[in-house]
């Protein structure tokens, strides 16, 4: 095994801009490591720079890069091993839920050590529970903002765990930082489930924004409830506007395409109608 100081010899670029996975580094790394050094280098750079080294630097090269790309040795422990993220969209009751709590039971009876967050916000069911609308449960932890988990978890116990499972995940802000952290620095798993769009069919929090760190996105559906066939988006029944609005089918309920557009039309001219009687009352009491 050559040293860090003979590897850094055959860089073909200044050491100082690449900083190596911690099992390669004697002193801290960053806390994020950049594991590919960018600009000054064009995009060829990787291809097109072994091949004119000498042979047996080439090899060490190869190994040298194979290792920083492929990720640290599977033999490292949890902390230091590469993490997943995967997320699981879709709009009010296609199952979100349910797939969540499905795949947290499945990584615990592979004895992994798991555990659920959902957002505060969400009191629908009482804060101790992930709970599904049929009334599947599992504990969790209720939070107002991810980045107090390690805290509130104890940073012990929160170095054990393999899987993070986060249920509602379109009312936490800093969704994309803590997945970030958590995969690529702690190598964690982690489920996301959560609406993909709010009821006017907008980006919902911070959800999307998480699709490019992702292993894995599944898209759900649910049934419409007008007709049957498959729903996309979610239809608020009542004259509320602001997007956070915490509820069930009281509220709100599965639609398809057709009825969501109809749904839309029917709440505006409701709306619409409504104002116009406000203000003809108001009208008329001056
Ligand atoms: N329109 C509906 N109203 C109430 N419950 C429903 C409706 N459609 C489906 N469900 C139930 O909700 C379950 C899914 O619940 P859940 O996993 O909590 O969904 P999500 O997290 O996507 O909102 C379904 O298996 C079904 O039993
Ligand atoms: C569409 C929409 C939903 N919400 C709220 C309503 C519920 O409390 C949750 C979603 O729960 P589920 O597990 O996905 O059924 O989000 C909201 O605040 N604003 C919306 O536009």
């Amino acid at each position: 095994m050559r040293s860090i100081s003979t590897m850094r010899s055959l860089l073909p670029f200044p050491s100082s801009l690449y900083f190596p996975p911690s099992h390669l580094s004697k002193t801290s790394p960053p806390p994020f490591p950049t594991l590919i050094p960018t600009s000054p280098f064009p995009k060829f750079f990787l291809k097109s720079a072994i091949p004119y080294l000498p042979k047996s630097s080439s090899s060490t090269l190869r190994s040298f890069w194979s290792s920083c790309i492929d990720g640290p040795d599977p033999s490292m422990d949890a902390r230091d091993s590469s993490g997943e993220i995967h997320v699981i969209l879709g709009p009010m009751f296609a199952g979100k839920t349910t797939t969540l709590l499905r795949r947290i039971r499945s990584e615990i009876d592979n004895g992994r050590s798991v555990a659920v967050i959902k957002s505060n916000k969400d009191t629908r069911y009482g804060l101790d529970s992930v709970v599904t609308h049929d009334g599947t449960k599992m504990p969790c932890l209720a939070l107002p903002e991810l980045s107090m988990f390690r805290d509130k978890f104890g940073i012990e116990s929160y170095n054990k765990l393999d899987v993070i499972g986060i249920d509602e995940a379109q009312f936490f802000e800093d969704l994309y930082d803590f997945c970030c952290r958590a995969a690529d620095h702690d190598g964690k798993t982690v489920i996301v489930a959560g609406l993909d769009g709010d009821y006017l069919r907008r980006r919902f929090g911070s959800v999307l924004d998480i699709v490019p760190l992702a292993d894995s996105v599944t898209k759900l559906t649910a049934r419409c409830e007008l007709c049957g066939q498959r729903a996309f988006f979610t239809l608020r029944k009542t004259q509320e506007t602001q997007t956070e609005l915490i509820a069930g089918a009281d509220v709100y309920m599965p639609v398809c395409r057709q009825h969501y557009v109809n749904g839309q039309i029917v709440m505006e001219t409701t709306r619409t109608v409504l104002d116009v009687e406000r203000s003809t009352v108001i009208q008329t009491l001056k």
